[in-house]
């Protein structure tokens, strides 16, 4: 088998019950699931095998029974039936971790080395059970082998260690894990900012930074949700595509802060006037774009006349001199046969018609 090939497989196989729509954080945590049950049967079943090699059964014994829980830990994640298979596995691992651990510090493990093992707990409790559930566990991980250890006369224990070993092993341990519940509290939180900025870059690249409307970006998105939605449950749906009048002149004769004043008021103006499920966009310099949903063309109609008389009636000042705008209106009520585009081209024409017509009207086709 090639490089590449094992690469592949090895890929395939820690990807196992990764879910193409989950978060990436819950993904990672499903490939680690798959990196520590393959790591954990790996060793166990080696250890278990040499174990038995040197006729230790009982620790061999465990050993495998650790290295099948493991591999189950696996298995669940391949699993359709379980609800929450992640969740299922990763307790599985910990658990089967934890037990082995215990057991480990009960025997000795080989020649008293046992114990060693016991500071694999805190990072796989705290990354499968994160902050608060993974220091629980490792709390009572700690109580359960302290009790072990520390009760007198080691008559819990099948085998024998010094006070100072006892002592320092739980020292060195409580401060691994403090490290660790730290590393974990700092990951997690960066995590969370991370995700809330990326969240927060993804909203503004959908963004009018001037209007604080949909874009052309956003606006398609919309475009693309609602028109297969109304395909699907054939319901009406119209586009209007609206233009300020002679704008040019505004800027002309007021200045373009005024001309970006009034972009964005009447942005605000349309936006009052809209339902939650209807969108709106700066679809160009001076161009808006409205979506409605449920909507049939009469209707559409009726809106865009109310936002028609609602702009023209609005005052702006220059210089202690009140102005108004108008606007011009093209609706276009989207049948079955039309693309997205073809459906904005029409409403677009409409919008052309109302401006040769004199402007300050609306037109539908
Ligand atoms: N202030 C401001 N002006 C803009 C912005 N985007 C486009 N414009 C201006 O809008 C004007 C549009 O002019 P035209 O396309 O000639 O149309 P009009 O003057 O509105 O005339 P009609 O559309 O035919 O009624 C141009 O002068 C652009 O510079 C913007 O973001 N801010």
């Amino acid at each position: 088998m090639d490089f590449k090939k094992l690469k592949r497989h090895a890929k395939n196989y820690l990807n196992t019950g990764v879910v193409q729509s989950n978060d990436t954080e819950s993904n990672q945590h499903v490939f680690v699931a798959n990196l520590f049950g393959f790591i954990g049967y790996s060793i166990t079943f080696l250890m278990g095998v040499s174990a038995f090699i040197r006729e230790d059964r009982l620790l061999g014994m465990v050993l495998l029974i650790a290295c099948l829980l493991f591999f189950s830990s696996h298995l669940i994640l391949r699993s359709k039936r379980i609800t929450d298979p992640y969740k299922f596995s990763a307790n599985l691992v910990t658990i089967s971790l934890m037990m082995l651990m215990i057991y480990l510090v009960f025997t000795g493990g080989v020649k008293g080395t046992g114990p060693l093992w016991i500071y694999i707990v805190p990072p796989v409790a705290l990354f499968f059970g994160g902050m608060r559930k993974g220091t629980r566990n490792i709390g009572l991980f700690v109580l359960v082998i302290s009790v072990l250890m520390f009760y007198p006369n080691n008559e819990w224990l099948g085998t024998t260690y010094t006070f100072e070993f006892k002592s320092r092993l739980i020292y060195s341990f409580l401060t691994v894990s403090c490290l660790f519940a730290f590393y974990e509290y700092v990951r997690q939180s960066s995590f969370i900012r991370i995700q809330e900025m990326s969240q927060k870059f993804e909203k503004q690249a959908m963004r009018d930074p001037l209007s604080g409307l949909l874009n052309r970006r956003g606006m398609r998105v919309k475009l693309q949700d609602e028109f297969e939605r109304s395909q699907r449950y054939n319901n009406e749906l119209t586009v209007m595509m609206c233009d300020i009048d002679n704008f040019k002149r505004v800027n002309d004769q007021y200045g373009h802060d005024k001309g970006d004043e009034i972009i964005k008021s009447l942005g605000a103006v349309f936006k009052s006037g809209l339902r939650r499920q209807d969108s709106l966009a700066r679809w160009g310099g001076e161009e808006y774009l409205f979506l409605l949903p449920e909507t049939n063309g009469s209707q559409g109609m009726q809106l865009a006349e109310k936002l028609r008389t609602k702009i023209e009636k609005e005052q702006y000042t220059h210089e202690y001199k009140n102005f108004s705008v108008t606007v011009s209106i093209g609706l276009h009520q989207i049948v079955v046969t039309d693309t997205i585009n073809q459906a904005i081209t029409k409403a677009d024409t409409n919008l052309y018609k109302a401006k040769e017509q004199g402007r300050n009207r609306c037109i539908i086709s």
